[in-house]
């Protein structure tokens, strides 16, 4: 006899007649499970049908004779799933043993988990197997449903009927799961909505970041749509100064669970904001050639209808070259040991999906960087970006923010719904009127009376040229040291 006969026999499989009939009469399975034990090859068929049983006991529809395996170890659950790109089929999986199931190396206890290509379910102790659909959804019923309009200001792309066509297509291919494309590896940071890996495209060898959303409740089809087809187009948003967004993916977890990635450039030298805490503060050169990129990113994405909504430091992140020769030439007023920084402007677009907590900054854990109107909801336009980037501005030059309950009274809410900030000396003492000037046309209550990015980019602090509109000096406030803010710098290490 030989070794594979031997060992498929000890590892016998056995399945109900009705499977055997399936196969025979050539209907396809759903999904398969591999053996993942060396020396006992073998592949379970697991057919399409409402419930399917896996246990020791030979009445059961998949028969597991290994001495660990429960009776009834566990049953399988067709689901009919939508989560935005038309019905798909899925299985659940439900544990009913006594030595457990394990999927990925988790588990599952009292709670449902639905299979994906890729997971690695072993049953008790040893029966290790990798789980894969054989056609995974209803793709020629794909059903486009017409995104909500009101929740989302439309951008500037239009379809034509070939690119509905190509968006079919797209829609179509994106029926894949996250895992079947990518290989999720290392944690590369986290915020209060998320938290992002590293991952490599499976077919071209890319590195990309995956932003990996906290679970959330399957309870809106159509927010899951609406998301869909954002990301559609938020996918179509391409600048030097924004990161990019690759794909997009809504993946059932369980029978009422999702969970949303987004895969994004992989951009490899931080946040913003670390640098500010590094160098307490930057100097004027360095914040004006950064923003000089960060505002370009803004004028493009304002230019497609596309307000950012949650403009801070920890969502500028820099892609810096170093220098590895000392007759490399700097492309601007970098340290030392940097020939070229480029900003990338993150979370685009994307604030809505997190709700309005996402108006946090992670030091403080209050909302620093919001507009008044925001804050007053009574609606908004893309001035509230210009708000924000007005805060960012003042905190790049002195390392802390206008708004802040340190300042207060009165309360941080109320500091910005009056708009009400002051230069500290000394901190302010040695910067240019010119750009305090431009700082105060940036944080005005009214919007309407707000510069627009235009006028920001146009502002003689940029432009290195002196006109007659900064004419006035600007006000520098004294206070005790004990009213002084803290900087991010001063309150990191706290
Ligand atoms: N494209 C990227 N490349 C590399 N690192 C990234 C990328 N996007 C995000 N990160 C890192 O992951 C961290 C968390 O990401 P992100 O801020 O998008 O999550 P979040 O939950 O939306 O955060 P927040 O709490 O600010 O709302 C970021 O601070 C950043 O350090």
């Amino acid at each position: 006899m030989s070794k594979r006969e031997n060992s498929a026999d000890e590892f016998s499989v056995s399945k109900r007649q009705h499977i055997q009939d399936d196969i025979k009469s050539g209907k396809h399975p759903l999904a398969t499970l591999m053996s993942l034990i060396p020396g006992k090859e073998q592949k379970i068929d697991i057919p399409e049908q409402d419930e399917v049983s896996i246990g020791r006991s030979r009445s059961c529809d998949v028969t597991l004779n290994e001495l660990d395996i429960s009776t009834r170890h566990c049953k399988l659950f067709l689901v009919e799933m939508d989560v935005g790109h038309g019905k798909s089929k899925l299985l659940n999986i439900v544990d009913k043993s006594r030595n457990g199931t394990f999927i990925n190396g988790n588990r599952l206890v009292r709670k449902d988990y639905m299979l994906k290509n890729g997971d690695r379910i072993v049953f008790g102790k040893t029966c290790s197997f990798l789980f894969k659909y054989q056609s995974y959804s209803d793709g020629d019923n794909i059903e486009l449903e017409k995104s909500n309009e009101d929740a989302f200001k439309k951008p500037l792309f239009g379809f034509t009927s070939s690119q509905s066509m190509i968006r079919k297509h797209l829609q179509k291919a994106r029926q894949e799961s996250v895992f079947d494309k990518y290989i999720i590896g290392k944690e590369l940071g986290s915020g209060h909505y998320a938290i992002v890996k590293e991952g490599r495209n499976k077919k071209t060898g890319q590195s990309v970041a995956i932003k990996i959303f906290h679970p959330q409740l399957n309870d809106d089809q159509k927010k899951n749509h609406q998301f869909r087809e954002e990301t559609d187009i938020l996918m179509r948003v391409h600048h030097p100064n924004i990161v990019n967004l690759l794909d997009s993916y809504v993946e059932p977890l369980s029978k009422s669970q999702i969970q949303k990635y987004l895969v994004l450039d992989k951009i490899d030298d931080g946040e913003l904001f670390d640098r500010i805490v590094r160098k307490t503060s930057l100097s004027q050169n360095e914040t004006k050639a950064l923003f000089k990129q960060i505002l370009s990113g803004i004028q493009y994405l304002h230019g497609q209808n596309i307000i950012h909504r949650d403009i801070k430091p920890e969502n500028i992140l820099l892609n810096i070259t170093r220098r590895t020769s000392n007759d490399q030439i700097k492309t601007g007023p970098w340290d030392e040991d940097e020939i070229d920084i480029q900003v990338k402007i993150a979370d685009f677009g994307l604030a809505k999906f997190t709700g309005e907590l996402q108006f946090t900054n992670t030091l403080c854990g209050t909302p620093s960087y919001v507009a008044p109107e925001v804050l007053r909801k009574t609606g908004y336009t893309s001035k509230v970006d210009i708000w924000s980037t007005g805060v960012l501005l003042y905190v790049c030059l002195c390392g802390f923010p206008p708004f802040s309950d340190q300042l207060g009274p009165p309360t941080l809410k109320e500091q910005i719904l009056q708009g009400k900030f002051a230069f500290f000396s000394p901190y302010w003492d040695e910067i240019n009127d010119s750009v305090l000037h431009l700082i105060s046309n940036l944080l005005v209550v009214n919007p309407a009376q707000r510069y627009s990015i235009e006028d920001m980019i146009n502002h003689e602090w940029f432009n290195d040229i002196k006109s007659n509109s900064v004419s006035v000096v600007m006000e520098r406030l004294k206070i005790t040291d004990s009213k002084m803010p803290k900087t991010y710098s001063e309150l990191s290490c706290l």
